[in-house]
Formats: C-alpha cells, sequence, structure tokens
C-alpha cells in the first residue's frame, strides 16, 4: 500500500492507498504527538511514502523521524513541476511553487480537463485558476482565518474578542461583531472577486478544499467541495489516484 501525506502549515492530512479498494485517510493537527497513530496496524504493508509539504524544515524533520520510526519503506517528497499531464505551471522558478498547490491544481485538471479554479482555505488561503489548455493563469496567495484572528489580537493592543464561527457579514456592535463579521465580510469579497474572475477567465469548475472551505460554501461560493484534493493530485502523480 502507498501512504500519501499532505503536510500543510497547520494540518497533516493522509491516505494510504490500496489499488481498487477504498483508502484509509485521516487528519491530523502538525505538531500534534503521534499524528500517525491511526496507522498502526497498517505500517507493515506500505510500501512507499509520498509526501506534498509546505510545513517548516523543523516540522519536516519530525515528520522524516516519524516515519522512519514506523517503517523502512522509502520516503519521496514531492515537489511542485513545471508540467504533468498537460497542467503547465506559470512560475519560472516551479520549486518556489508550495506543492499543495500543484498537487490541488492536478486534482482538478485530472477531474475536469477543462477551465478551473481551486481555491484552498488553510493556513493561508491559495487561489489559482487554470486555462482550458492545462495553462496556469496565475493565482493568489492571502492570509487565512487563524493568521487573520491572530494578527487582530497581537498587533493590536486594544483589540479583544472571542472568535466564533457564524458567518454574519451585517456591521458589528461590538469588538466581537466587528471582528468577526468583519472577517465574514473579506471572506464574501473574495467569493464576489471569484465570481467576477470565474466570467472574466471563463472558468468552469470551481474545486474547493482547505480546513476553512466551509466559509466560502456558507458564503455563496458555488463549488465542489474535494477535502483530498491535494491528496488526489498526489496519488495521480505516483500512479494511485482515486477513482471519481
Ligand atoms: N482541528 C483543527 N485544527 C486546526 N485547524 C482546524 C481544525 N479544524 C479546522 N481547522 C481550520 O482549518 C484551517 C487549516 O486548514 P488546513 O487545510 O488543514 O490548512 P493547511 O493545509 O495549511 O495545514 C485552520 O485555519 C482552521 O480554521
Ligand atoms: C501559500 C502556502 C503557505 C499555503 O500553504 P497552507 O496554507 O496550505 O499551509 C503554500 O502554498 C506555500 O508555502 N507556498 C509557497 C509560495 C508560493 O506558492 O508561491
Ligand atoms: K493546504
Amino acid at each position: 500500500m502507498i501512504l500519501l501525506i499532505d503536510a500543510g502549515n497547520t494540518r497533516l492530512k493522509w491516505r494510504l492507498a490500496m489499488s481498487g479498494a477504498a483508502a484509509v485517510e485521516g487528519v491530523s493537527v502538525i505538531g500534534a504527538p503521534e499524528p500517525l497513530k491511526e496507522l498502526e496496524g497498517y505500517w507493515a504493508h506500505v510500501s512507499g511514502v509520498f509526501v506534498s509539504s509546505v510545513a517548516s524544515r523543523s516540522a519536516k524533520e519530525r515528520l522524516d523521524a516519524l516515519l522512519g520510526s514506523h517503517t523502512v519503506a522509502p520516503v519521496q517528497y514531492c515537489w511542485s513541476e513545471s508540467a504533468r499531464m498537460g497542467l503547465v505551471n506559470s512560475y519560472k522558478d516551479v520549486s518556489l511553487m508550495g506543492a499543495d498547490r500543484w498537487h490541488a491544481m492536478l486534482g482538478g485538471w485530472v477531474r475536469c480537463g477543462a477551465a478551473f479554479a481551486v481555491i484552498d482555505a488553510g493556513s493561508a488561503v491559495t487561489v489559482d485558476y487554470v486555462g482550458p489548455d492545462g495553462g496556469h493563469i496565475g493565482g493568489y496567495i492571502l492570509p487565512g482565518l487563524q493568521m487573520m484572528r491572530r494578527s487582530l489580537k497581537v498587533d493590536a493592543a486594544r483589540i479583544g474578542f472571542e472568535h466564533h464561527d457564524v458567518l454574519s457579514t451585517t456591521p458589528g456592535q461590538s469588538t466581537g461583531e466587528c471582528v468577526n463579521n468583519g472577517l465574514s465580510w473579506l471572506s464574501e469579497a473574495i467569493v464576489h472577486r471569484l465570481l467576477r474572475d470565474l466570467s472574466a477567465y471563463n472558468l468552469g469548475s470551481v474545486f474547493l478544499t482547505g480546513g476553512d472551505a466551509w466559509r466560502f460554501q456558507g458564503l455563496g461560493l458555488q463549488s465542489v467541495f474535494v477535502e483530498g484534493l491535494v491528496l488526489d493530485g498526489l496519488g495521480q502523480r505516483v500512479g494511485v489516484g482515486q477513482d471519481k
């Protein structure tokens, strides 16, 4: 069996791919004591590990040590590429693109084979557009929800608030409402801008992934939610694609 890992800056997502059978999947917070605990009992069957990572060097070293303590299977890191399966990266130096973005785009491209947008609402929010010919039109990197909450709490002395997940965009009448509604307002503004871009660039499908994806759907983004989109692209790359 092949172990696929998507190591983000907040959470580690994994999938044990078995050809022709349903995969075993899991997610854990980066830094958790035993992020791959659910794999107990499967390690003897792991013949290879493939990792798409944007995590820090120290997180990578912890992951490498953890994998080394459980399996002798080869571990291969899969970084962004210039092209694959007709998808073509717009970056001059593809090594600078987050591997999650590349594999999410590959997952979307394999699904639709036409023009599409990918939104990954993770630690950061990434948006990427791909044309009908598989050419990466380009994308955007924005601060994610926790980043924005943290910056308001840390960088502004007098902003104290309890955050909640109510997606209200009405004008706030307390610090908590102004912050929470402000963050929803900003997410809604991203949705509105995306909708404009979808028609401007003639993009058909919208693939949405990431731990905060529900916010964009809740604020009106018509999209296909694919929780494991990065893992799908990684799997396609290493020959253990999921049946659609
Ligand atoms: N158990 C959780 N722990 C941390 N963040 C979570 C959790 N569940 C949902 N989230 C949300 O998911 C976001 C991280 O999404 P994720 O796609 O895992 O990010 P990344 O790919 O950058 O690691 C966080 O900003 C947070 O709001
Ligand atoms: C923008 C990201 C931090 C998003 O990662 P995530 O939020 O999933 O942890 C990651 O794609 C990254 O490290 N990118 C490198 C810069 C670039 O893609 O141009
Ligand atoms: K991600």
